[in-house]
């Protein structure tokens, strides 16, 4: 089996030599998927997994904006259009000077499985640019988000391909996104989601996606007899995905303990409670300061610069920061601290060392196509909204992400349950994220 495993990594590798990220996502789920193929008699001869490699169409152009002093500058968009076998191509944009096209050819990748997994009608997609928001005003963010509008919008529509956001695209910049959209094709649709709730957003889709880390968590903990409650938490990032699932697993009677940003992180060991996480959220969504700033205003906390939190004595960690930010020590520290559960709330943030390291102790992990899938639903949810020209209240939606990652939870139990009884979340969601993809691309012939 190794050998086939191999085989096909030297054919990937072949063709995509120069994107490290996009082949460490695809190894992870060839260890996994490979065998199960070779276990099903209907996928026998079909190449499958290696047409899912290749996405469907993958765009780049030039994004030229304007800076405040009239400077002119240029950067790179790309919107990587993967799988659309199960529904239109989905997926969120990401704006950060790391962005390459091997950084988006992975998100893209895991999306496809990730988005298998909601049980809803979504492909996988994924795009953005090189452009650093860090430090730009609200006008630059906004002539930079028309600019790349004016070519993306040629290529999206709500029955195409629907972007959302992810690292440096929240709320402002959808709604500058959505309205240069509006303006080019001259009509209302849900072509975006995370869109404001006056003009066509969902309830709880800002908090959706750290909230479902925290119900996924709570899923693998019960299945041990465990809660969040009582429990110290340890969570890297101070965005979108940290704010969420911290706020989620204070409210779930936990403690957390740490936040971070590329900086550094910081550590309060009283506990992050609600007054203190409002304050983390004006910081980092309003003023758009450092994370180091919570130490000025709560002077009992420590800032531990350039490191990352996962020195610190915990029970669950929730990386919910970027990819490969967990590394392989990082992860023996955390289990030598009595660490008994991680989920992943950003994309892929454990290297292969960490992920493996996990696995063969045989703690509670999570990954994040599987445990993070609840941003992405409520998106589904919202186009959903969108196309009913309606609204949900927030316990409706709330209701529903909780159900959906109470699925997925069950679909991975169904496919990574090992002979020891002990259950392999890693495989779980790769085979189930896998299966109904190969299906509907079997069903559809070789197009
Ligand atoms: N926003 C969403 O709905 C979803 C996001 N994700 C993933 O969650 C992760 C975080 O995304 P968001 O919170 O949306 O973005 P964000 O832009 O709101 O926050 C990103 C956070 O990561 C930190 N960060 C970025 N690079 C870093 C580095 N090199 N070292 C340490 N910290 C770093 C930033 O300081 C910030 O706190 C990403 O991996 C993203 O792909 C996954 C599913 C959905
Ligand atoms: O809400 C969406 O469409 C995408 C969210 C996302 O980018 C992700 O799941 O990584």
């Amino acid at each position: 089996m190794q050998a086939k495993i191999d085989a096909f990594m030297e054919e990937v590798r072949a063709r995509n030599a120069h994107e490290p990220e996009f082949l460490q996502a695809v190894q992870e789920v060839a260890e996994t998927v490979i065998p199960y193929i070779a276990s099903q008699e209907i996928y026998n001869g079909k190449n499958i997994l290696l047409r899912m490699v290749e996405p469907e169409r993958a765009i780049q152009f030039r994004v030229p904006w304007v800076d405040d002093k009239g400077e002119i500058h240029v950067n790179r968009g790309y919107r990587i259009q993967m799988n659309s076998a199960i529904g239109p191509y989905k997926g969120g944009l990401r704006f950060h000077p790391t962005v390459t096209m091997s950084v988006l050819k992975f998100l893209a990748f895991e999306q496809v499985f990730k988005n298998s997994l909601t049980t809803l009608p979504m492909g996988g997609g994924k795009g953005g640019s090189d452009f650093d928001p860090k430090g730009k005003s609200d006008d630059e963010i906004m002539r930079f988000c028309h600019s790349f509008m004016s070519e993306l919008f040629r290529h999206i529509g709500p029955n195409t391909d629907v972007p959302a956001g992810d690292i440096g695209v929240g709320g402002r910049e959808i709604g500058f996104l959505f309205g240069m959209y509006r303006k080019m094709r001259n009509e209302f649709t849900g072509v975006l989601t995370g869109k404001g709730l006056s003009w066509g957003g969902s309830k709880i889709r800002p908090e959706a996606t750290g909230y479902g880390t925290v119900y996924f968590a709570q899923n693998m903990l019960d299945t041990k007899g465990e809660s969040f409650d009582g429990k110290t938490v340890v969570i890297s990032g101070s965005g979108n995905v940290a704010q969420y699932a911290a706020e989620k697993a204070t409210q779930l009677g936990a403690k957390v303990v740490t936040l971070s940003d590329s900086s550094g992180f910081i550590y309060d060991k009283d506990g992050i409670d609600a007054d203190k996480l409002a304050f983390v959220m004006e910081l980092k969504n309003v003023k758009r300061g450092r994370i180091h700033e919570y130490c000025d205003k709560y002077p009992s906390a420590e800032f531990h610069k350039g490191k990352t939190p996962w020195g610190i004595k915990c029970d669950i960690a929730l990386p919910c920061a970027t990819q490969n930010e967990l590394n392989g020590d990082d992860a023996k520290t955390l289990m030598d601290n009595g660490c008994m559960c991680v989920s992943e709330g950003a994309n892929m943030p454990s290297t292969p060392e960490a992920m493996h390291a996990f696995q063969k102790a045989k703690i509670l992990f999570a990954p994040g196509k599987a445990s993070n899938a609840g941003g992405v639903a409520t998106s589904g949810l919202e186009m959903t909204q969108n196309s009913l020209r309606f609204n949900w209240t927030r316990a409706e939606v709330d209701e529903k992400l909780t159900q959906i990652m109470a699925d997925i939870h069950a679909s991975c139990v169904e496919y990574g349950t090992e002979d020891d009884g002990s259950v392999d979340y890693v495989k779980g969601a790769n085979i189930a994220g896998f299966v109904k993809v190969a299906d509907a691309m079997l069903a559809q012939g070789v197009v």
